[in-house]
């Protein structure tokens, strides 16, 4: 039977007098990697933290894999689920072993177990395994995002969550590591929904884009799908930013070139 990994229905988040989301509806398919779009404030994150219960909403559903996520205690939710920010919240005072180890601990693995699987972990994110014995202060920005994006695979989740996860490295390292991170999503058959400001970004590594305006979907597509049919303004500027930044370059570097 064909099931959805994620399936968001009817959601409405209030804070005070503001609708952070305001009726979103959306069906993800397994194995989908889709992008989340969309100005500041328009509720990006707060969907994403819907989906791995860290936000509960006020009005409507979210399923996962067939199961009603609210009949799934919390801490069982975001076990299955991984979830990967900008500010990664490495632990300073565990190594990367320790700080990749945390969810298997957790889960009562056994010693040989963990170790074996932080071993396969570090390999998945391509860093050494001399780098397990190390504290994420010795690291440089783009090996402590891997090692966040090892954490969140630790514990085997089908389903990825990534808000702004490279937002904060150099243009060569981020397109490395999403280059690499859309490699795995293949390799280990995930779902990922990624929340990024950079359209070049989600063009490049996303099946599929969703873009949110003041907490409601406003388009749905794949990214040649969006950019060739959506009239509103909006989510045009946004799908030709990265166009018209590729052909602005080409220029100047042709005007400069002597
Ligand atoms: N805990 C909270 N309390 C009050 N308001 C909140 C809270 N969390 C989010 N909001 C508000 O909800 C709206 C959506 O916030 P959200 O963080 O989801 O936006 P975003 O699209 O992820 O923004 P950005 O791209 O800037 O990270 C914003 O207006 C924000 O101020």
């Amino acid at each position: 039977m064909a099931q959805t990994a994620i399936d968001l229905s009817g959601i409405e988040k209030r804070y005070a007098a503001h609708a952070a989301l305001a009726g979103v509806s959306l069906s993800i398919a397994p194995g989908e990697f889709v992008a989340l779009v969309g100005p500041s404030g328009s509720g990006k994150t707060t969907l994403l933290k819907t989906i791995n219960g860290l936000v509960t909403p006020d009005a409507g559903t979210v399923r996962m894999l067939g199961e009603d996520a609210g009949a799934v205690p919390v801490h069982v939710l975001r076990r299955r689920i991984g979830y990967v920010f900008q500010e990664i919240g490495l632990f300073p005072h565990l190594t990367v072993a320790e700080n990749i180890a945390i969810t298997p601990k957790l889960l009562g693995w056994d010693a040989e177990r963990i170790s074996a699987r932080v071993a396969n972990l570090l390999g998945l994110v391509d860093l050494p395994r001399e780098m397990a014995g190390r504290l994420p202060a010795a690291l440089s920005g783009g090996q402590r995002q891997r090692v966040g994006v090892a954490r969140a695979l630790a514990a085997e989740p089908k389903i990825m969550l990534m808000d702004e996860p490279f937002g904060a490295l150099d243009p060569v390292t981020r397109d490395q590591l999403g280059t690499d991170y859309r490699a795995l999503h293949e390799q280990l058959g995930l779902t990922t929904v990624m929340v990024t400001h950079d359209m070049s970004e989600a063009v490049l590594l996303a099946d599929r884009i969703v873009v949110l305006k003041a907490g409601a979907i406003v388009a749905d597509g794949t990214p040649g799908y969006l950019s060739n049919t959506s009239d509103d303004p909006d989510v045009r500027a946004l799908m030709d930013a990265p166009k018209r930044q590729a052909q602005r370059l080409a220029a100047r570097l042709s005007e400069t070139a002597s």
